[in-house]
């Protein structure tokens, strides 16, 4: 890495900034000096774009005033002042002027770079209808007859179709349009887009009447979805002629149809909203978005005529801190309404799955072993819902704790009262006896009281819960409920084939631990199954996750002995490294530092509503990446075989599906070496 490990423009961001200056209407002189200003704080904000509105330098309500030449000239001048401005600022600068070219005024887009003018794009699409008359005063980008037009003592490109490229900054394409281009059918920035710009601008002077700014917003972030594209917003705002209409200063900056920041409107103050652009994530989902990729291919010959300005980005040395939200818990949202939806939808899914299951097979039982832990409740809720939509008594449900070698009081005790608060059909089956006569049968030190806990030891009594589950199924015509978690798929967690890893339909291999941890607390908090369920799905929230395979050596039998989280790391930590690592490809070092900017202070930043404030937790740099490196060891290494023979089970989320046949196909024979590597190499701790 040629940058340090604390600056957004090592790991695939921008700064994007929008402005909304004061202007005065037909004052060049006073609009310019206000626009440097802002371009300064900008500047100041180590911004790679600084966006202004359209026509800023003269202001855009000047009505037939654009038809005088000293209103122009005052403008040129204010432009070339500008220009001059410019030579110390670290943004590309797009802002709005009247320009004179084939005898025609243009109303352009200046692209303005340390000192130098890299293009001049002229608004397209002329709006002439209601309290708009601009083909009076303007000709549009498709009456230019020159690609190229003279300025000051240079020639600089000129038109709708540039793509202002930084040679040096992967993924970093500029395209200009103005206010109401985005307003039509097909926006130049679609083209533009489609050839490979994902940074689009709007220099804008949209003027304000009741309910516009929610159809701008509603604009920019459909333009941004569909281009896979940051959109960059900026109209005009104090100071515009309110002769007939009036101004709010709109700025908005989406990324893939998400908000990232938008300014106050109607604000007295000049304005400079800011956000990082994650110009990584927007490749990474264009490159796997097929159809994307069709729609340029249907362009072809239209988008091999747009022109590429390439120009080197002088990149901001030393530390640019991270300006965006980074939530810690990517599964999980952090606002309650959202949360309650997302409760609400991935029961849905899970027990749609299960309902689907059982009425195409005609199956009316369903069985499942009960640990007292927190994926088999979580699968068990889904079962009574299930047994509920469909109209059949919970009973139906042939729930199955199965104590062994190392099942805790706590747990046993939980499991029991989960099944008995539940109404479901409960039953014990000791599982020591059928796993030691393995034991013994196989020639294990154990069958001999010899106490070696290796990993055959744990795998006998996963192995014989299974075996006893399915024959169970078999003997009261069941259906295997599986229960283990996308997280547990993800790290290999599960004991291959005849274990927990197999099933007849699993309702929870879609859902990471983290969100599982959220759907038993908001079910527990809504108190869906009385209060008696409520009290006891707290309690399995408390009790530190465990397989229970191996015994305390001291004899206690209260609590877990492992600890699956020493082990294989915080689950907080490894979803959300799933996450970043599934759902967008990023590499490692990108994926530590967006974890350090979420799990480095445990006071800052948003945090999901039904977190206890006692269960925060805070990870610092050497911390993030030794799991990180657990993670990619286990995941790229050595757990893929497990996800390659996977039962069925519904896809629940966006980055949430690792079954060969849902989003994830991947060969069991991988290395981990690149990632490991790259991990090591990059991120200092
Ligand atoms: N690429 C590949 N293709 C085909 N087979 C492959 C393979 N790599 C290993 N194998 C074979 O697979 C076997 C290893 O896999 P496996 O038998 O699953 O065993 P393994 O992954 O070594 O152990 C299971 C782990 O999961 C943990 N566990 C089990 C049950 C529940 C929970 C929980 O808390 O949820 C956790 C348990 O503590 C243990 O650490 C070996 O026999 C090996 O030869
Ligand atoms: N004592 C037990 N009785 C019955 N079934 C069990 C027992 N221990 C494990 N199982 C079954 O094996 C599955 C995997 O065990 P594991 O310990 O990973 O899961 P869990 O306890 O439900 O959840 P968590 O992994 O969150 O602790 C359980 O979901 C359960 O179906
Ligand atoms: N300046 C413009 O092009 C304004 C037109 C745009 N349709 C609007 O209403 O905001």
């Amino acid at each position: 890495m040629t940058h340090p490990f604390d600056s957004i423009y090592s790991h695939g961001f921008i700064r994007a900034a929008v402005c909304i200056p004061h202007v005065r209407v037909a004052d060049p002189a006073f609009n310019v000096e206000r626009t440097i200003a802002l371009a300064r704080r900008a500047s100041e904000q180590q911004a790679a774009v600084a966006l202004f509105p359209e026509l800023g330098l003269s202001a855009y309500s000047n009505d037939d005033l654009f038809h005088q030449d000293a209103l122009l000239d005052a403008s040129r001048s204010a432009l070339i002042q500008l220009i001059d401005a410019s030579r110390d600022l670290t943004p590309v600068l797009l802002v709005g002027a009247p320009l004179r070219f084939e005898n025609k005024l243009f109303n352009c887009a200046v692209v303005v770079y340390r000192g130098q003018v890299l293009g001049i794009v002229p608004k397209t699409y002329i709006p002439n209808y209601r309290e708009f008359y601009e083909k009076r005063q303007f000709a549009s980008a498709r009456d230019a007859v020159a690609r190229e037009v003279p300025f000051l003592d240079t020639t600089v490109p000129f038109g709708n179709d540039l793509i202002f490229e930084a040679t040096n900054v992967a993924g970093f394409a500029l395209h200009a349009e103005i206010c109401e281009d985005v307003w039509t059918p097909i926006p130049p920035s679609t083209y533009a887009a489609l050839a490979g710009a994902t940074v689009l601008a709007n220099l804008s002077a949209s003027n304000i009447t009741v309910g516009k700014a929610d159809y701008r917003r509603d604009l920019c972030a459909s333009q941004s979805g569909k281009c896979i594209a940051a959109y960059l917003y900026s109209a005009a705002g104090p100071g515009e002629s309110t002769t007939d209409l009036a101004w709010d200063g709109h700025a908005l900056i989406y990324e893939n149809n998400t908000l990232l920041a938008e300014s106050q409107r109607f604000a007295a103050d000049e304005q400079v909203i800011t956000a990082d652009i994650d110009l990584e994530r927007l490749i990474q989902d264009r490159m796997r978005m097929t159809s994307f990729q069709d729609s340029v291919a249907d362009h072809r010959e239209r988008l091999r005529t747009l022109r590429r300005v390439p120009f080197h980005f002088q990149v901001p040395a030393g530390p640019v801190p991270l300006q965006r939200t980074i939530y810690r818990f990517p599964y999980v949202p952090s606002d309650p309404t959202s949360l309650d939806e997302r409760c609400y939808e991935v029961y849905n899914i899970q027990v749609h799955g299960l309902m689907k299951r059982l009425q195409a097979t005609g199956i009316q039982k369903v069985v499942i072993g009960v640990s007292g832990g927190l994926d088999s409740t979580q699968a068990l809720i889904v079962a009574a819902r299930t047994m509920d939509r469909l109209g059949l008594p919970r009973e139906n449900i042939l729930a199955y704790t199965m104590p062994g070698f190392a099942t805790s009081r706590t747990t046993r005790n939980n499991a029991h009262a989960l099944m008995k608060a539940l109404g479901v059909s409960a039953h014990e089956i000791d599982i020591r006896p059928s796993a030691l006569q393995m034991l013994r049968d196989i020639g294990h030190p154990f069958a001999n009281e010899e106490e070696v806990y290796d990993v055959t030891f744990e795998n006998v009594q996963a192995g014989e819960r299974t075996s006893h589950l399915f024959r169970l199924a078999n003997f009261h015509g069941g259906l295997v409920l599986g229960t283990g978690d996308l997280s547990e798929l993800a790290l290999g967690w599960a004991t291959y084939g005849v274990g927990d890893h197999m099933s007849h339909y699993n309702v929870n291999a879609s859902v990471p631990k983290t969100l599982i941890q959220y759907l038993i607390r908001w079910v527990a908090n809504t108190h869906q199954f009385g209060e008696e369920a409520s009290r006891i799905l707290h309690a399995i929230l408390e009790t530190e996750i465990s397989p229970e395979l191996i015994p305390h050596r001291n004899g206690d039998q209260e609590r877990p002995a492992q600890s699956t989280e020493a082990k294989i790391g915080p689950y907080e930590l490894q979803d959300f490294n799933l996450y970043y690592i599934t759902r967008f490809g990023f590499r490692p070092s990108k994926v530590a530092y967006l974890a350090y900017h979420a799990w480095r202070d445990k006071n800052q930043g948003p945090w999901p509503d039904l977190l206890p404030l006692d269960k925060r937790h805070e990870y610092d740099l050497a911390t993030i990446k030794k799991w990180l490196e657990v993670f990619l060891y286990r995941f790229f290494q050595i757990s893929q075989f497990k996800r390659s023979a996977l039962p069925n089970g519904p896809k629940v989320g966006s980055g949430g599906s690792l079954s060969p046949r849902g989003d994830w196909r991947a060969p069991s024979d991988s290395e981990s070496v690149v990632w490991l590597e790259e991990l090591r190499r990059n991120v200092p701790a």
